[in-house]
């Protein structure tokens, strides 16, 4: 009889982010759906004929090597590519059933259901609290009780209430980079989104700082689907649900971390995590 070992390519397959109990259940509902995605950048393909389905209130991590189109194929969730002069997309993207680029989409609403957080922290040169509040101001919510609710609750769910607490009329810049990534993420959850989009959310924190966005990532997914960018395969281990091994614009491989970490279908995908290119 052979025991399952607990280390596999330098995983710790007891750290994997497991969920047994929706696995159990059976009851994993789609969130978004990719269907046959292309993207140019210009004459150049980006993205070659993407179909995934992410998991509803599970964490999705995008793992590969520099280039493979990670960031590209995770800012398409929320249009952030229509930014991007000369930019061509064709396929679809379904998010709740519906397609996010139907041409009666209101791109604004969209990205008020599909958050980001950047690598870098990006508050506004704005109070910790007018940085929290933002979203609902510009909805036209300047009620001071309903928005002291919200920036409580949202600062709470991003774990930074109790260190800025008593200083929420301070500068958002002179905090650490650790709790402006977590001010970022209140800032993201305040106006209710459904889906966060991370993208190497923790890359620029230190290890403490980063351990603290991997728990609050962990909290964060009783209420969103998130999908994040990581280039850190210890880091999509400890905290997604699904990975996708993307090389070279193409999905080589996407299904339960657990599994595609401890028996990768794909050679491809075995020769990254273990190390042997990327
Ligand atoms: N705005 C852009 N214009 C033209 N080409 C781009 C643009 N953004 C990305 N690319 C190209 O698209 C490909 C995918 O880039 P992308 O940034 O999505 O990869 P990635 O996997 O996220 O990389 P990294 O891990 O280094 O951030 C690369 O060849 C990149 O040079």
């Amino acid at each position: 009889m052979t025991t399952a070992p607990t280390r596999t390519h330098g995983i710790d397959i007891n750290a994997l982010n497991r969920d047994d109990k929706s696995q159990q259940s059976g009851n994993i509902q789609t969130c978004i759906k990719i269907e046959n995605l292309d993207l140019f950048y210009g004459e150049k393909q980006a993205l070659h004929n993407i179909n995934m389905s992410m998991p509803r209130k599970k964490v999705t991590a995008y793992i590969g090597p520099s280039g493979c189109g990670k960031s590209t194929l995770l800012r398409c969730i929320n249009r952030m590519n229509d930014l991007v002069d000369g930019v061509s997309i064709k396929g679809k993207i379904l998010l709740d059933d519906e397609d996010i680029y139907a041409k009666s989409v209101n791109v604004s609403a969209l990205r008020r259901r599909v958050g980001m957080v950047f690598q870098k922290p990006n508050p506004f040169p704005k109070t910790i609290y007018e940085n929290v509040a933002y979203g609902l101001r510009i909805q036209g919510i300047n009620d001071r009780q309903i928005l002291d609710e919200v920036v409580e609750k949202s600062l709470r769910g991003a774990a930074l209430w109790d260190e800025v607490k008593h200083r929420l009329n301070d500068n958002a810049l002179g905090i650490s980079g650790g709790q402006q990534q977590r001010l970022v993420i209140a800032r993201a959850i305040a106006i209710e989104p459904e889906v966060i989009l991370l993208d190497e959310p923790a890359s620029a924190l230190d290890p403490i700082s980063t351990l603290k966005i991997e728990e609050l990532i962990n909290e964060l997914k009783d209420k969103y689907t998130i999908v994040i960018v990581t280039h850190n395969m210890q880091q999509a281990a400890r905290v997604s649900d699904y990975t996708a091994f993307m090389y070279m614009g193409e999905l080589i491989e996407f299904g339960e971390t657990s599994e595609l970490f401890t028996n990768p279908t794909k050679k491809q995908t075995e020769d990254y995590i273990t190390g042997r290119y990327g």
